[in-house]
């Protein structure tokens, strides 16, 4: 089989090269320029960029087989994730490998602010030994202003604390519990935070919402001679507030590793000498950059794999654990889904979800989409997969509800039930995991039935009397098919019953012709397959 190829745009580490080239045809092009990649990416399943890649419409409009785009880093402000999704491209970073190496460099560059490092580097460096301009500030005492309290901005909290700061944070979307496990004074608004705050650091995404969040008016109330500190993305702290304050003498220092526009090699805040100033570094360690490399290499085999891949961002987010107790049930949804345009083929209007038990402490939403996965993939020229699947749906027109019950009524600890709608309720499917963590339909439109969701299943009606299921056996039989096991339920004795039959061989059209005629067969036999 051939190998698929993954396009490597941006240097990562040789460890993560290493674990592509196991599974991929690797092509590492670091520093390829727009136009070649624009050129060339039609070839590639996956792109792995870091912060410099423009990934926009164009390119994945061009990636005709991309699967993955994978960010060797953690800020997806380079990919429109957006046009990914839509065009069911999955984005997935590495949040959690480089956040040690970013909070100490942030720490760094507060630390070279306060006492004029680089500066006093230089000078001594041109061969002036003077200590005068270089009296620096201690961070003992003073009161750190943090906004967003995020993965680095709490690591930057816990490791301020040492120094003995008074911390201060304002981050409105997280819950009071986090302020107080990271020994973080909460601030309800951040014109409070500025107010308070002797050095100001930033850890937010860049967004709509945070991009020069911090400007010319916000830093009118901070402190004169604050510190101000940005290792998180250019721009949340206005460049040029940032210079007019260092005209103006507001701010004392300013340690950047992050700038509007990137690369920048030439800039007015270069000028002077109270900045500090690195290029993007924060993540920029052998150890991050391993952790970087390898993580996001097993990403891409993963998805490639049509495996479940831990940090996708255009899913719902979810820790590891979860994920892994997750994962039969994620199985268990997808098929349930690709049982309705196997029996059906009218639209469908709606679709009710209904999950009961203990799972529903956990983050559901996944199993929606896969259920949507299971549903849409069979009838859908366009490729579906976790990441559009909803949105595809959404397309088609169909509703979808979702409702969550902590007890199941029934003897089984969780349970989803599936009704879909045309003008009626023409499917109405629950499902559960057996011990071994198999997928098991306990249900179908009311008839009870403990039936193995693997393999092919045989499913008909039939008349709920003697001399029925014997000869339909018989038949398939004669025709070599191996019955591995078979539910036979109804709901009320003499009336219709239903027969699914897990069975070893495939069934032909022409045999199902014949089983539809035995005496006492009320439907055409239809093959189900898992
Ligand atoms: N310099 C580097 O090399 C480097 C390395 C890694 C990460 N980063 C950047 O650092 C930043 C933080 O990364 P993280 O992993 O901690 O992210 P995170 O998602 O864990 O944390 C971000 C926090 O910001 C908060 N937030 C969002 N909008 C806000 C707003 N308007 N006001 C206040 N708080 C807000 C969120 O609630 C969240 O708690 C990102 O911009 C990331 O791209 C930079
Ligand atoms: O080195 C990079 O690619 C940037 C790293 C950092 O900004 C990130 O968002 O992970």
């Amino acid at each position: 089989m051939e190998r698929k190829k993954v396009l490597i745009s941006e240097r990562i580490a040789e460890e993560g090269v290493e674990i592509l080239k196991r599974e991929l045809d690797v092509d590492y092009r670091d520093g390829i320029s727009r136009e070649e990649l624009l050129s060339i990416i039609d070839r590639y399943d996956a792109l792995i960029v870091r912060s410099v890649t423009r990934v926009d419409e164009e390119l994945i409009q061009r990636g005709k087989r991309l699967k993955i785009v994978g960010r060797a880093g953690n800020g997806v402000d380079n990919i429109d994730v957006d046009v990914c999704t839509r065009y069911g491209v999955i984005v997935a970073n590495t949040p959690d490998s480089n956040t040690i190496s970013a909070a100490e460099q942030t720490i760094a560059l507060m630390l070279a602010g306060a006492r004029k490092t680089a500066w006093a580097n230089n000078y001594l460096k041109s061969g002036v030994w003077d200590r005068k301009p270089f009296r620096g500030i201690e961070l003992y005492g003073k009161t750190v202003g943090i906004v967003g309290l995020g993965r680095i901005g709490s690591m930057v909290a816990t490791r301020l604390k040492a120094f003995n700061m008074r911390v201060i944070a304002y981050d409105p979307y997280i819950a009071d519990e986090r302020f107080e496990r990271f020994g973080a004074e909460k601030k309800e608004t951040l014109e409070e935070l500025m107010r308070e705050a002797d050095i100001i650091t930033v850890h937010t995404p860049r967004n709509e919402e945070t991009m020069h969040m911090i400007d010319e008016k916000m830093l009118s109330l901070a402190k004169d001679g604050v510190g101000i500190v940005n290792c998180a993305r250019g721009g949340i702290i206005k460049e040029t507030a940032i210079i007019a304050g260092l005209e103006s003498g507001k701010i004392a220092f300013a340690g950047l590793d992050v700038f509007e526009k990137e690369p920048i090699t030439d800039s007015p805040l270069f000028k002077f000498n109270n900045v500090v100033v690195t290029p993007h570094l924060g993540a920029d360690t052998y150890e991050a950059q391993k952790r970087v490399g390898e993580d996001i290499a097993l990403q891409v085999i993963k998805a490639l794999r049509g495996e479940i891949v831990p940090n996708v961002v255009n899913l719902p987010t979810m820790l590891k654990e979860e994920l892994d107790y997750l994962k039969p049930y994620i199985t268990l949804a997808e098929k349930m889904g690709s049982i309705y345009y196997q029996l059906e083929r009218t639209p469908i209007s709606r679709i009710d979800v209904t999950y009961s038990g203990p799972i529903t402490k956990n983050e559901t939403e996944i199993l929606t989409i896969a259920l949507l996965k299971g549903l849409l993939s069979p009838v859908m020229e366009e490729k579906v997969n976790y990441v559009n699947a909803r949105l595809l749906a959404q397309d088609r027109g169909i509703k979808i509800y979702e409702h969550r019950e902590e007890q199941t009524n029934k003897r089984y600890k969780n349970l989803i039930n599936v009704k879909i709608f045309t003008n009626r309720c023409a499917l109405d499917i629950t499902g559960t995991i057996s011990r071994a963590k198999n997928p098991i339909l306990v249900e179908i439109n009311g008839y009870e039935t403990e039936t193995d969701l693997e393999g092919l299943v045989l499913i008909v009606e039939n008349e709920d009397r003697p001399r029925v299921i014997g000869p339909f056996a018989t038949i398939l039989g004669d025709h070599g098919i191996n019955i591995a096991s078979m539910k036979v339920a109804r709901r009320n004795k003499g009336e219709k019953a239903v027969m699914l039959i897990n069975v070893d061989n495939e069934v032909s059209e022409e045999l199902m012709d014949i089983l539809a005629k035995s005496d006492g067969i009320m439907s055409r036999p239809k093959l189900l397959r898992f």
